[in-house]
């Protein structure tokens, strides 16, 4: 589990400043592609539930397809603050997932849903305010292109590897995700970059060069130092 500062600190952060800071520790690979963001005001912070469909064939749909199949035992038992995430190999043929499993996942506890395939019922999806992050919208039911296989287990989405249990935040940019193990540290240096970018930015406003500024040279860390002190970065 991913303690209550660590999680407030991710909210407070972008995905672009996240991004940053896995590159500082090699991870270049995090943000997951080409995917809309479905609440653009709405922040989002969780545990990743994986689950993973696989290409259609009739012959096993026809044994996992129907009833109560591995998309809704996984929505059925989802934890609070788990994000559901779906691997449907960014097949946007047809949805994968819709309106109401989505309002069982929040009822659960759930803090969001991504996938890189389609989403129906993105009206009333949207309506409910769930952090939800989709390849593009599909009226379509899963059964059209995909077979609901298996879940909590490593996946692909958007191009990017989620493990069970890596920390999935997400902003009105997109989604990164985080190493649960490293989750804490990219939080206080995240937070730690962005005061940087609040001088950083203020001074770019004021009208001052990029030079010895953006990245920071010893005169401006001086000066960003004593900004710090004075309490000019408190965010209200
Ligand atoms: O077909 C689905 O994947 C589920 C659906 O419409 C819903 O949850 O409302
Ligand atoms: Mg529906």
């Amino acid at each position: 589990m991913i303690d209550r500062s660590t999680v407030q600190a991710l909210e407070s952060v972008s995905t672009a400043t996240l991004s940053a800071q896995l590159r500082n520790r090699g991870i270049e690979n995090a943000f997951l592609e080409h995917l809309t963001v479905g609440q653009p005001g709405k922040r989002m912070v969780g545990e990743a539930r994986t689950l993973r469909y696989t290409a259609l064939r009739e012959d096993v749909f026809a044994v996992r397809g129907g009833g109560m199949n591995e998309q809704k035992r996984v929505v059925d038992t989802i934890r609070p603050g788990e994000v559901l995430v779906i691997e449907a190999r960014g097949d946007l043929g047809a949805g994968t997932i819709g309106d109401i499993l989505a309002l069982r996942l929040m009822r659960r506890g759930g803090v969001g849903v991504v996938t890189d395939g389609g989403a129906r019922d993105t009206p009333a999806l949207r309506e409910l305010g769930l952090p939800l992050y989709f390849g593009a919208p599909h009226a379509a039911v899963l059964g059209r292109r995909h077979v609901p296989m298996d879940s909590d287990l490593p996946i692909t989405c958007g191009g990017v590897l989620v493990m069970p249990g890596d920390v999935l935040c997400g902003d009105a940019e997109g989604v990164v995700v985080l190493p649960a193990a490293i989750a804490a540290d990219v939080a206080r240096a995240a937070v730690v970059q962005e005061r940087e970018e609040r001088y950083i930015t203020e001074q770019v406003a004021k009208g001052e060069s990029l030079d010895g500024l953006y990245p920071m040279g010893e005169a401006h860390r001086k000066q960003f130092e004593l900004w710090s002190e004075d309490g000019a970065d408190e965010v209200s």
